[in-house]
């Protein structure tokens, strides 16, 4: 039988279609016509498959009062799909969704239909192997940690690389929502659940978060978290949230390294003037809030220049350093001493008054004296002078409580050295009417 197309236009369409086309009798289920496509999925030549009918070729077609059936069904309603198995001359099934619609030539009904091969084809076997190497490489090799969180069942996927980052073998990791809840450092929890919780309510675009994680020997790393919802429901409430994880440990070390070096004095590991100056403020503020008194005791090195002179700058730094062990043992946890200057120290005692103060930095310059300084293997001692200024009664702000501290210190050093005073200035109200 000759094409039932006759216009050279719809059979290059026809026969360049990547789908088999077949035009069907509807009575006796005969093939009238098929393109390239369609005797070449069955191994047919185009004069073998116009031998054929539905019935001795498809598989799920039972004969030919099933084939009416089915018929009759198709002309009822227009169209009819179905996904069945064709086969293949050399005996092989291949799955295909066929698609028949009705159509009339010449007066007569016929069915055309088009057959997807639903099968791989030999490339896209190929394309999805690559792609799953990839996958596997990308899962295995990368730097980052991969998981993968289905929200309803409450199942995480940890990938390997996820696994090694917290020191897992590859069978542990309770695949769970949990393991990663438990794991995340108590301080870091609560931050870290509202920003996902951000992210799935949609108040946020993407989940992004830095947190401490603990590993399998129960230390904790630093990573970067970095997520977002990759499926949602028909209400569009999110039920898949995809993501990867970044060791960042390093990172953090060098920034904490690098803000210790900003905040602190290298020679003697105490708080720089800078950083001083800002825990100063708070404590003042704390002060103020809570109606408590403090003092601040300026301290200086009686005659350091002397020590540098005999014995050299780098004796002078041991002795730095040998007054900074005596006092850090001396004060409490809740004093802080910094180092102010040169030779100059700042000591805050909180919930001190001037009085007590003052008692105390007397007892801490004896034991300065009585504990002199290995020098050059020779036995050095030093002293101190200290001037002491006290909130609210010296004064009320940072800049005058410093001042009249350094006025003391001042007349401390010019009555003689070795001497703890206590600041003359007053504040302008008087402490009754404060606290
Ligand atoms: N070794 C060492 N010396 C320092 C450091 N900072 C400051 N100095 C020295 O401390 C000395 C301070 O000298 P001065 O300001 O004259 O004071 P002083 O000799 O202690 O005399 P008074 O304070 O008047 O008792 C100088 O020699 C500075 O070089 C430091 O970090 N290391």
């Amino acid at each position: 039988m000759t094409s039932v197309f006759s216009e050279g236009f719809y059979k290059a369409i026809f026969d360049g279609c990547s789908d088999a086309i077949y035009v069907i009798d509807p009575q006796s289920s005969r093939i009238l016509d098929g393109n390239t496509r369609a005797w070449q999925d069955l191994g047919l030549s185009r004069e073998q498959l116009l031998q054929h009918s539905v019935v001795s070729l498809q598989n799920d077609v039972e004969n030919l009062e099933h084939w009416q059936q089915i018929s009759a069904q198709i002309l009822l309603n227009d169209s009819f799909t179905f996904i069945g198995r064709h086969c293949h001359q050399n005996g092989a099934f291949f799955p295909v969704e066929v698609y028949t619609s009705v159509i009339e030539l010449d007066g007569q009904k016929v069915f055309i239909s088009i057959a997807r091969n639903l099968d791989l084809t030999l490339s896209q076997r190929e394309e999805f192997r690559t792609r799953d190497a990839r996958l596997t490489y990308a899962l295995n090799e990368a730097v980052d940690g991969l998981w993968d969180w289905n929200i309803a069942s409450g199942e995480v996927f940890f990938s390997p690389q996820l696994k090694r980052m917290l020191k897992y073998l590859p069978h542990e990791m309770e695949p769970s929502v949990e393991t990663w809840v438990e794991s995340l450092h108590e301080n870091d929890r609560e931050r870290v659940l509202r920003l996902i919780d951000d992210h799935l309510s949609g108040r946020i675009a993407a989940y992004e978060a830095e947190y401490r994680l603990r590993n399998r020997m129960g230390e904790y790393i630093w990573v970067r978290d970095r997520g977002r919802v990759c499926e949602r429901d028909e209400q569009g409430k999110s039920t898949r949230v995809v993501g990867m994880l970044h060791d960042i440990s390093q990172s953090k070390k060098l920034e904490e390294k690098l803000r210790q070096q900003a905040s602190h004095d290298h020679l003697t590991g105490l708080l720089n003037r800078r950083a001083g100056y800002i825990h100063f403020k708070k404590q003042l503020s704390y002060a103020q809030r809570y109606e408590q008194q403090f003092t601040l005791c300026l301290i200086d090195l009686d005659h350091f220049k002397s020590i540098n002179d005999t014995h050299g700058h780098l004796a002078g730094d041991i002795a730095l350093k040998h007054f900074v062990s005596l006092l850090s043992d001396s004060v409490r946890q809740s004093d802080t001493l910094m180092r102010w200057g040169g030779e100059e120290f700042l000591l805050l005692l909180p919930k001190t008054d001037a009085q007590s103060a003052k008692l105390l930095i007397e007892q801490l310059k004896d034991k300065v004296q009585a504990s002199p300084v290995s020098l050059d293997g020779r036995e050095y001692s030093y002293t101190f002078s200290a001037g002491l200024a006290s909130f609210p009664g010296h004064s009320m702000d940072m800049d005058g409580l410093i001042n009249s501290a350094d006025d003391a210190l001042y007349s401390a050093k010019a009555s003689g050295r070795n001497l703890v005073m206590i600041s003359y200035n007053c504040s302008d109200i008087e402490q009754a009417e404060l606290f």
